[in-house]
């Protein structure tokens, strides 16, 4: 099995999908590897996304993971379609502790101090800190992983790949997440090279390559 946490730490990116129609679910995974990506998270935001998990997890280089999932009922649907992890925008012990029971590796989103102490009771060691640019940032992440020595945190939210660096300079910080190598409006039109262009300056943003 895929240690999901080893793979964020050597991507360092997670591209955040909200698809309105699984068709354009294997033209995007294509898209994303050709940019050097090889893992998604699709959001249940939208009805199409365990069709589009499966599609995508059809794509034999994909590790999609399932975001968005704020009840169990999701998290099985997740797993029935392929999903190799889950992410949830906060924090429920209802879905951790039903994610921890199938196995699944779970990344609970936290924005407080509180949280992040409610994810160490469920057993669990990285979050995703969300809504990140509006909690204040790198500094934010900083100053909250401080006092949490072994906690490993995915910022998300408002991340672009002009500030990145700035996230992934912090010891603490395993990868980012976010939706601008994916934008709405780009899946929307199917403009599938865009996506790979902005992945791969993501990719490149992140390798601390000049753009
Ligand atoms: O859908 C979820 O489960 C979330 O938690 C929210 C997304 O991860 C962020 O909305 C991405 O933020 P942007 O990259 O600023 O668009």
């Amino acid at each position: 099995m895929v240690d999901v946490t080893e793979y964020f730490a050597r991507t360092r990116l997670v591209p955040v999908v909200v698809l309105n129609d699984a068709a354009g679910a294997g033209p995007l995974a294509d898209a994303l590897v050709a940019g050097g990506l090889r893992t998604a998270e699709v959001t249940f935001r939208t009805d199409a996304a365990v069709a589009a998990i499966e599609r995508m997890a059809e794509h034999p280089e994909m590790l999609v993971g399932a975001g968005t999932v704020v009840t169990p009922q999701q998290a099985d649907e997740a797993v029935a379609a392929g999903a190799r992890y889950i992410v949830s925008p906060g924090f429920s012990s209802r879905v951790v502790t039903h994610c921890l029971q199938l196995g699944i590796p779970v990344f609970p989103g936290v924005a407080t101090a509180t949280e992040i102490q409610m994810a160490l009771d469920a057993g669990l060691d990285t979050v995703k800190f969300f809504p990140a640019g509006q909690l204040g940032g790198p500094a934010s992440v900083k100053a909250l992983a401080a006092p949490f020595r072994n906690v490993k945190f995915v910022p998300t939210g408002g991340v672009t790949t002009d500030n990145l660096a700035d996230y992934l300079a912090i010891k603490a910080v395993l990868a980012v997440g976010g939706t601008w190598m994916v934008a709405p409006d780009l899946l929307e039109a199917g403009d599938w090279a865009e996506v790979t262009k902005r992945t791969a300056a993501a990719v490149a943003a992140a390798k601390g390559e000049q753009q």
